[in-house]
């Protein structure tokens, strides 16, 4: 364990990290702090929510000269959510020693961010789309950037950014600090990284898994148009907090979110075709809980650090294990426990090894929940909300309305009756959701998409014929039954 008081950080950034409550460095942070403190390039490899963005901000924020009203620090984030979260973070490390970071990103006002930029924040932290435009505006000037980070590097060079940093790092002083951070890091966009630092250090903070263990991982091996229900009853079951469901086109996220509300569900959809005003209050309605489950493309894959988000499903399984990596750490975050579930259909199973095989991780195969337990999940729900109010002992004037009706009915109708205006009840309106291909072939990335399968025929060869069968099947209502006797498998938790 390391404290920060150990990392030679100065006084008021240690004054913040109090302040945030942060008492020993995350392994990252020990490792990478001092390299970057040194002037070396670094590029930093660390399971999602451990702390990557104080790794780099902390040596950035030090180095910078507050009597200099000049950009001196940049971060390139790959979305608009993610370069506000990580200004804000930037902005709570920074707060006693007097400098700034703005977030600067498309969508938003472009006069309006000219205007706040001649303020000289002294740290740009930006979208690429949006930061080359104000390059060749020369309204953001590059010439005092003394650090360039890449948050989430690997899909920042990745195909769709790749031209786009690359330029932007053109126009940034070669004698600058480059940091890369991710939890990622595919060693084709290693080898891209290191052409474009000088000489860098890599960390890689030693994991069994790519995944964070404090994830319990579950797959359920279900055909595409069941997956809705599986979901609704799923939800019905462990009545998360606050939920992430992860699916492929914006087209589904639209209808999974539609299908949710029929169904009572305090849902909204997050993706890129969407107004950034619109993504911003659906963002914030999540984070303070006014939505409940928040449907979502990959745009909300990456870095985003929501507390409370317990349960992360993907409601389709993604092509690239990176992205799985990313998805399913929107949740235990910072040592916090958290669920991912998984909806793999049968065609899809050989997808599933692949992504197991990568991320050296294993998914544990749990049944779908059936439409009784889901009932019982939505009973549970009540009941606690009636232990709750037991607890608060504040029902003196109930009672003798309550012993006058157990004179006429026996109590536990009285109860069943209490427990039924409790249940949600849920419109088990039909839903449906449009369909996509299944995914069989690791999508070509840097030319490995050949390999995958290549490398993997153990799996691909067998694709479509994962264990099955043996557990339940599905009525023609759709409801998914337990085959008699067979051992409960479920996860209430
Ligand atoms: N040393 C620390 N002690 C306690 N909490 C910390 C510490 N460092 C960071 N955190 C908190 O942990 C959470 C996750 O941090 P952060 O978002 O930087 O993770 P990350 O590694 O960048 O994850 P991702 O790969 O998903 O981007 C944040 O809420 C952050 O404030
Ligand atoms: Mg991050």
């Amino acid at each position: 364990m390391t404290t920060f008081k150990e990392l030679n950080i100065s006084e008021p950034i240690m004054k913040a990290l109090e302040k945030m409550g942060f008492e020993e460095a995350t392994p990252i942070q020990a490792e990478t702090i001092p390299l970057a403190q040194q002037g070396n390039d670094v590029i930093g490899q660390a399971q999602t929510g451990t702390g990557k963005t104080a790794a780099f901000g902390i040596p950035m924020i030090d180095k910078i000269d507050k009597n200099q009203k000049k950009i001196q620090g940049l971060v390139v984030a790959p979305t608009r959510e993610l370069a506000i979260q990580v200004a804000e973070e930037l902005n709570r490390l920074a707060r006693f020693r007097g400098i700034r970071a703005m977030p600067v990103y498309g969508g938003q006002h472009m006069e309006r961010q000219i205007r706040a930029l001649k303020d000289g924040p002294q740290i740009v932290v930006a979208t690429p789309g949006r930061l080359l435009d104000h390059m060749r505006r020369k309204t953001i000037r590059t010439a005092g950037i003394q650090t360039a980070v890449l948050d989430e590097a690997d899909e920042m060079l990745n195909m769709g950014f790749i031209d786009d940093i690359k330029e932007i790092l053109k126009n940034i002083p070669e004698q600058r600090q480059t940091l890369l951070f991710s939890a990622t890091m595919p060693k084709e966009i290693r080898d891209i990284a290191t052409n474009l630092m000088d000489s860098p250090k890599e960390v890689k903070v030693k994991a069994k898994e790519m995944t964070v263990e404090n994830i319990d991982q579950y797959f359920i091996e279900v055909p595409e148009k069941y997956k809705f229900d599986t979901l609704t009853n799923h939800l019905d079951i462990n009545a998360p907090a606050l939920a992430i469901v992860f699916s492929r086109t914006k087209k589904r996220v639209d209808e999974i979110a539609e299908g949710l509300q029929i169904r009572g569900f305090r849902a909204e959809g997050i993706h890129g075709d969407l107004t950034q005003g619109k993504r911003m209050s659906v963002l914030n309605k999540f984070k303070n809980g006014r939505v409940e489950v928040l449907v979502a493309t990959d745009v909300a894959a990456r870095g985003l650090d929501i507390s409370g988000v317990t349960h992360v499903y993907n409601f389709d399984i993604p092509q690239d294990p990176e992205s799985y990596v990313h998805r399913i750490g929107r949740t235990g975050r910072a040592g916090k426990a958290g669920e991912a579930i998984s909806f793999i259909t049968p065609r899809e199973m050989g997808h599933l090894k692949i992504i197991e095989q990568v991320t050296k991780s294993k998914m544990k195969r749990i049944m779908p929940p059936t439409n009784k337990e889901a009932q019982r999940g939505k009973q549970q729900a009540a009941v606690d909300k009636l232990l709750r109010t037991i607890d608060k002992k504040d029902l003196t004037d109930y009672q003798e309305t309550a012993s006058d009706l157990l004179q006429d009915h026996d109590s536990i109708t009285v109860i069943s009756a209490a427990l039924k205006m409790l249940t949600k009840e849920r419109k088990n309106t039909p839903v449906r959701i449009s369909s996509v291909q299944p995914i069989s072939v690791k999508k070509p990335q840097g030319g490995k998409g050949k390999n995958y399968r290549n490398n993997n025929k153990k799996f691909y060869g067998k694709r479509g014929q994962g264990k099955r069968g043996g557990h339940g099947g599905y009525n023609r209502k759709g409801n998914y039954q337990k085959r008699r006797n067979h051992k409960n498998n479920k996860h209430n938790s």
